[in-house]
């Protein structure tokens, strides 16, 4: 059974899909014009966990996930115009482009280093503009938005739930956020469905002029095609919840009001530098491939953010990554000496509650004192370690994994033996791994390392673990 927070209610709720064997999920995807940094990071790895317990859960084939890449935007559309000026060849349009594919190959590498699951559909707007404009003509014909200017605005006042995401009023939600006034609304909170395009702006034809859909409107039309007007959880960072989860709600909602659109909201909370959301427009941001290029093996990225509830800020630390890494390592090299293995129960029970990541890496801690390796290596692979098997950087050279995981297994009962002040014992392993031609060296932060020698010998070493 699994439970989930849904904004919409405030409530932690059993999770009951609308078809089981077809379990669908949208989350809001990137604005294709930049490196994603280490914020936009979070939520990528936030709903891949929950993709997998799904799937874990429902069986592989029967969750659906969509997330979606904005590929129409201005601040795209800036970038391309800054290279033109800067003097790269081709017309706007083209540049425009090349920006898009670029940082969709850039998002694609940097989110597969992060070990999450590519999606089963990722639409581009720009390949959906006809069921946006089909949308739109249908909002205008139930008097849900009017056209003025060659803009098409959405009527905030002809939905009576508007606010019931974010728990507000309109007037309240007006009185705080930055309503842009312009002549041509009927209300300052309406907003844009579709806007103008002039000269070399990209735009398509349109019943109001050559034109680009508003942001909100891609997210309603694109989960619609995908996955119906009723499907099970919409997800994104919490700084969606107002405007953009809101807006869409009130243009799927009146475009299809017999269903019931997205059932359960998740939002996770933010990414921050020094107490601020790290962002692009506060500058204060280093981007995923910044910590790659630095070193930092983006499973040990991954495991900081899991290792703090989604529902919680949390913030990048070096000493963070540093554990990470030394138990990453201890992990890997134990798992060498399985193969296979299911998940252990308490790290599914944990997921299933609300996604408890960091309660699922403590238990993954227990089974590695306990020396359960293939509950290990399952519960793993479960939140999305081990995928292309253990990494490079957690192997220590010379050795096979079976063999390092068998010293990492000595090491263990050396540890145990030492925190029982059983000091006889822990110095009897150390004599029989040096025995085998394994030589270990205790490092100042707790850590044993191991190098092998001229004289290693795998049998022996076998024997005496196995008299261990
Ligand atoms: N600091 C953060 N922590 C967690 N999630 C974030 C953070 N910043 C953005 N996100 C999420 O990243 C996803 C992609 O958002 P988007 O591409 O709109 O980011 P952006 O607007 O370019 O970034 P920024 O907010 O820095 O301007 C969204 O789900 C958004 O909620
Ligand atoms: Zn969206």
């Amino acid at each position: 059974m699994i439970k989930l927070h849904n904004t919409k209610t405030r409530a932690k709720e059993i999770f009951t899909p609308i078809d089981d064997k077809n379990v669908r999920m949208y989350v809001c995807g990137p604005t294709v014009y930049d490196r994603a940094h280490l914020g936009n990071g979070r939520p990528v790895v936030v709903f891949d966990v929950l993709y997998r317990l799904l799937r874990h859960a429902y069986g592989e084939g029967h969750v659906t996930y969509v997330r979606n890449f904005t590929d129409v935007d201005d601040k795209i559309n800036a970038t391309a115009l800054a290279r033109q000026q800067a003097g790269a060849a081709g017309s706007l349009e083209d540049l425009i482009r090349q920006r898009t594919e670029e940082t969709i190959q850039w998002y694609h590498d940097d989110m597969d280093a992060l070990g999450a699951l590519r999606p089963n559909h990722e639409p581009r707007a720009t390949e959906f503009i006809g069921p946006m404009v089909a949308m739109i003509e249908g909002l205008i014909a139930k008097g849900h938005a009017y056209a003025a200017s060659g803009h098409v605005l959405f009527r905030v006042r002809s939905y009576k739930n508007y606010g019931a995401l974010s728990g507000r009023s309109v007037d309240d939600m007006i009185a705080g956020a930055r309503v842009e006034v312009a002549p041509f609304k009927e209300d300052p909170m309406d907003f844009v469905l579709w806007k103008p395009s002039s000269g070399e702006e990209p735009g398509w034809d349109s019943p109001w002029g050559r034109g680009r859909p508003g942001w909100h409107i891609e997210c309603s039309a694109m989960s619609y095609e995908l996955l119906g007007a009723s499907f099970d959880i919409h997800g994104g960072g919490l700084d969606l919840q107002f405007p953009h989860h809101e807006n869409e709600i009130a243009q799927s909602c009146c475009a299809h009001p017999d269903a019931s659109f997205a059932r359960y909201w998740l939002h996770n909370e933010m990414l921050q530098v020094e107490g601020k959301k790290m962002s692009k427009s506060l500058g204060n941001f280093f981007t995923v491939r910044d910590l790659l290029d630095q070193g930092y093996p983006g499973e040990v990225i991954r495991f900081v953010y899991l290792s703090t509830h989604y529902g919680k800020p949390m913030d990048w630390t070096a000493e963070k990554a540093d554990d990470a890494r030394k138990v990453l390592t201890r992990w890997y090299r134990q798992v060498g000496l399985s193969t296979g293995g299911t998940p252990y129960q308490p790290v599914v029970d944990a997921l299933s509650d609300d996604l408890n990541t960091h309660e699922a890496l403590t238990q993954c801690h227990a089974l590695s004192n306990a020396g359960d390796f293939s509950g290990l290596r399952g519960s793993l692979y479960l939140l999305g370690f081990l995928a292309n098997g253990i990494p490079e950087w957690a192997k220590v050279s010379g050795f096979s994994d079976a063999e390092s995981g068998l010293i990492q297994d000595m090491l263990r009962k050396r540890d145990q033996a030492k925190s029982q002040k059983d000091y006889a014992k822990a110095d009897k392993i150390r004599d029989h791994l040096l025995r085998s031609g394994v030589v270990v060296r205790d490092s100042k932060t707790g850590e044993t390392e191991f190098e092998k020698t001229s004289s290693f010998d795998i049998d022996l070493l076998d024997r005496l673990w196995v008299e261990e």
